[in-house]
């Protein structure tokens, strides 16, 4: 069975095609800065990125009628539990115009429901909003302000199904802590198969290359009072050119470590012991049963940077690598599972605002 799949990021569009779960071919299609500037807001990308898309399958020599199934990347829709989803019509309006944030990976959904013109199945696997998290987890300290679970959820879910298996058991029978360690950081107490707690990559937790992660809070409401910024800027200033960004001027972790001076290599060190500090207290979360804590996404291919963590982490649980992300495959596979009638997709609806 063919499956497309589509993962929008804020500067590429990752394609692939599958055939069941072998990866026939995958390519990054890279957006110009300045192209994707010419756009106001995310959702306006759609038709740019989708004949980008179809380029690509032209090149490849596919049609959209070829394949069984579109799967797509899930974006910030409402709180949902972690599994594979029809996309409809409703989940498209939702995308499209109620979203809370706006996220490139909102785009997926959206443009392979265009693609598919009603003709084959268009899934989501893993959003990016999957919310497992405990009712203690959602407490922030004031009334108004309730903690979210928006996270590299794909790729964690993927990535702890990977690791119980190479310990021989089931992800349900386990206790983990894991953290995806790319452009954003998300770190996640997984406790029996379910995400008890984890940092809103977006707004808490460790800075990560491009994002501040969580900040002082009185030096913010000064910041956001001194006149000098504007909503917008004070945003991106917080995601996008937060973290390493702001202190270097690069996201490029493995530059840094390659090239950078001592200095440089210093705020990737204060980035570990941040890390470290986020998994220790997920650690806590799952009162110290911790069968394992894994570190995946792009930083992860530095071993040095791994054992740094190892050095903060160790006796908490054995700790293990999984480099990269695996957010093509685990979309393919999700797709897959529902074609194979495995799994039934689950149905999106307004029932979930
Ligand atoms: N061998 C390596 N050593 C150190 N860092 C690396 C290595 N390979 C990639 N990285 C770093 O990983 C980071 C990017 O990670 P990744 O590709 O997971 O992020 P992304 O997909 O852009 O964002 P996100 O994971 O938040 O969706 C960059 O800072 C990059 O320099
Ligand atoms: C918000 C967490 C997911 C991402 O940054 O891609």
């Amino acid at each position: 069975m063919l499956i497309l799949v589509i993962n929008p990021g804020s500067t590429s569009t990752k394609v692939a095609i599958f055939d069941d779960d072998k990866k026939l071919v995958q390519r990054t299609l890279r957006h110009d800065v300045s192209e994707l500037e010419k756009f106001n807001d995310i959702m306006e990308q759609e038709d740019f990125r989708k004949k980008e898309i179809l380029k690509f399958l032209s090149e490849e020599d596919y049609k959209v009628e070829d394949f069984s199934a579109i799967a797509c990347r899930g974006g910030i829709l409402p709180p949902l539990e972690s599994g594979t989803y029809r996309v409809d019509e409703s989940m498209v309006d939702y995308l499209k115009n109620k979203t809370k944030v706006k996220h490139a990976s909102n785009l997926a959904a959206v443009i392979g429901y265009s693609l598919s013109n009603g003709k084959i199945p268009v899934f989501i696997t893993d959003p990016v909003s999957v919310d497992e998290m405990i009712d203690e987890a959602r407490v922030s300290g004031i009334p108004e302000i309730e903690r979210l679970s928006l996270v590299h959820a794909l790729n964690i879910k993927a990535v702890a199904r990977e690791v119980a298996e190479q310990l021989g058991k089931k992800y349900e029978d386990l206790n983990m802590v894991v953290a995806h360690l790319g452009g954003g950081i998300s770190v996640t107490a997984h406790r029996k198969g379910k995400m008890i707690d984890v940092n809103n990559a977006n707004d808490e937790g460790p800075f990560s290359p491009e994002r501040t992660g969580e900040l002082p809070v009185g030096d913010v409401v000064k910041l956001a009072f001194s006149g000098k910024y504007s909503k917008k800027e004070l945003k991106k200033m917080f995601v996008g050119r937060g973290g390493l960004v702001a202190y270097l001027g690069t996201n490029d972790v493995k530059k840094v470590l390659e090239t950078g001076t001592d200095k440089e290599k210093f705020y990737v060190d204060a980035m570990i012991y941040q890390i470290a500090k986020e998994i220790g207290g997920m650690c806590a979360v799952l009162k110290g049963k911790v069968d394992a804590i894994v570190i995946t996404g792009g930083i992860a291919n530095n071993q040095n940077v791994v054992e740094k963590i190892k050095s903060y982490v160790f006796k908490f649980a054995p700790v293990f690598s999984v480099p990269g992300e695996f957010e093509m495959e685990a979309l393919a596979k999700g797709a897959l599972r529902v074609l194979k009638g495995k799994e039934e997709a689950k149905i999106w609806g307004e029932k979930n605002e």
